[in-house]
């Protein structure tokens, strides 16, 4: 894969605080990249500056080759942004929204209405074309946005946490429409704080704290930097006593154990370990009341990374 983005050395303050400090990062072509952060993180500056919106401080943003700068350029044509907040007129139907965007770059006429036309099918709203926004809901208004961001087919479409405030059925649908887009070929970078969503789109995560990238990995890479890949938790109606947490902890494949509520949580360093481990309980006499697996998620990423959890 041929890199599509290079991003070097971005930084940019405000006043005294230094909202992104040196975040690089790569997007080859076809590629989608989560920007993974919590709230305040730098993830809204970082992509407002590769727009082209935002101009660093320090840094530099190239697609293509060509240098994205806060001015007219070339490059900055072949990138679609959906921004946190709607960018919609309510006034105009659907399908106007789409003609007026296509306007500010330079199409009209049977290419803009052909090309809205392959857009509302993208983001499922053909049915819609000529309502307005305002008789919408917030994930049909996201898709719209969606639409909109690529009337001019761009090459790199940007996201900037196009999910909040939406139900969870029209998340399906924004889904939905990305993946098409990825089975196009085209390269995304969506930006989250939900790690379930990064981890169903991304294929290169990159994650960002305090202005700065903490980790830059496939989601597989991330997983194997942890102690523990999965947990089993077990309910038993017999308390279990000290030997026998001693006796769990030697075996081979578990990282750590712990009491929790009536029963215990063992952190496994693979989930193939958790079969065997039953049967051997059961040979210990434990009748586990319930029990349970749970594959590490990228929130236990972020506390082996900080120490925090993702949205304190
Ligand atoms: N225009 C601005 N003026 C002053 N401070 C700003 C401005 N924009 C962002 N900041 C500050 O920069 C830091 C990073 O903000 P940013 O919006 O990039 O984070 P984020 O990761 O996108 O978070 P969120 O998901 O809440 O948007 C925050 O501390 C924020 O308060």
């Amino acid at each position: 894969m041929s890199a599509l983005l290079t991003v070097s050395q971005l930084t940019k303050s405000f006043g005294t605080r230094r909202a992104v400090d040196g975040v690089s990062f790569t997007v080859h072509r076809g590629q989608t990249v989560g920007l993974l952060g919590p709230n305040g993180a730098g993830k809204s500056t970082t992509v407002a500056m590769i727009c082209g919106l935002l101009t660093p401080d320090s840094g530099s943003v190239t697609l293509d080759g060509e240098s994205v700068s806060a001015g007219a350029s070339a490059a900055k044509r072949k990138i679609g942004f959906v921004p946190q907040d709607l960018a919609l007129y309510d006034d105009l139907s659907a399908l106007e929204n789409l003609k007026l965007f296509a306007a500010l770059y330079g199409l009209s006429g049977a290419r803009a209405r052909e090309r809205a036309q392959d857009v509302l099918a993208l983001v499922n709203l053909t049915d819609r074309a000529k309502d307005k926004p305002a008789t919408f809901s917030g994930g049909m208004k996201r898709r719209l946005n969606i639409a909109a961001a690529l009337m001019h087919d761009p090459q790199l479409l940007i996201l900037d946490e196009p999910t909040v405030g939406v139900d969870p059925q029209s998340r399906n649908a924004i889904f939905e429409t990305l993946e098409r887009l990825k089975g196009m070929g085209r390269s995304l970078i969506y930006t989250s704080h939900y790690m379930e969503e990064v981890e169903r789109l991304a294929d290169h995560i990159v994650i960002i704290d305090h202005g700065k990238v903490l980790a830059d990995d496939t989601p597989a890479g991330l997983f194997r930097k942890l102690p523990a890949h999965a947990a089993l938790s077990i309910e038993t109606d017999e308390p279990v006593g000290e030997s026998l947490m001693a006796a769990i902890r030697a075996r081979g494949g578990v990282t750590d154990v712990a009491l929790v509520g009536d029963g215990l949580t063992v952190k496994l360093a693979q989930s193939a370990d958790a079969l065997p481990l039953m049967t051997w309980l059961a040979e210990q006499g434990v009748k586990p009341r319930y029990f349970a697996t749970a594959r590490t998620s990228l929130e236990d990423i972020f506390l082996n990374l900080t120490g925090r959890t993702l949205r304190d």
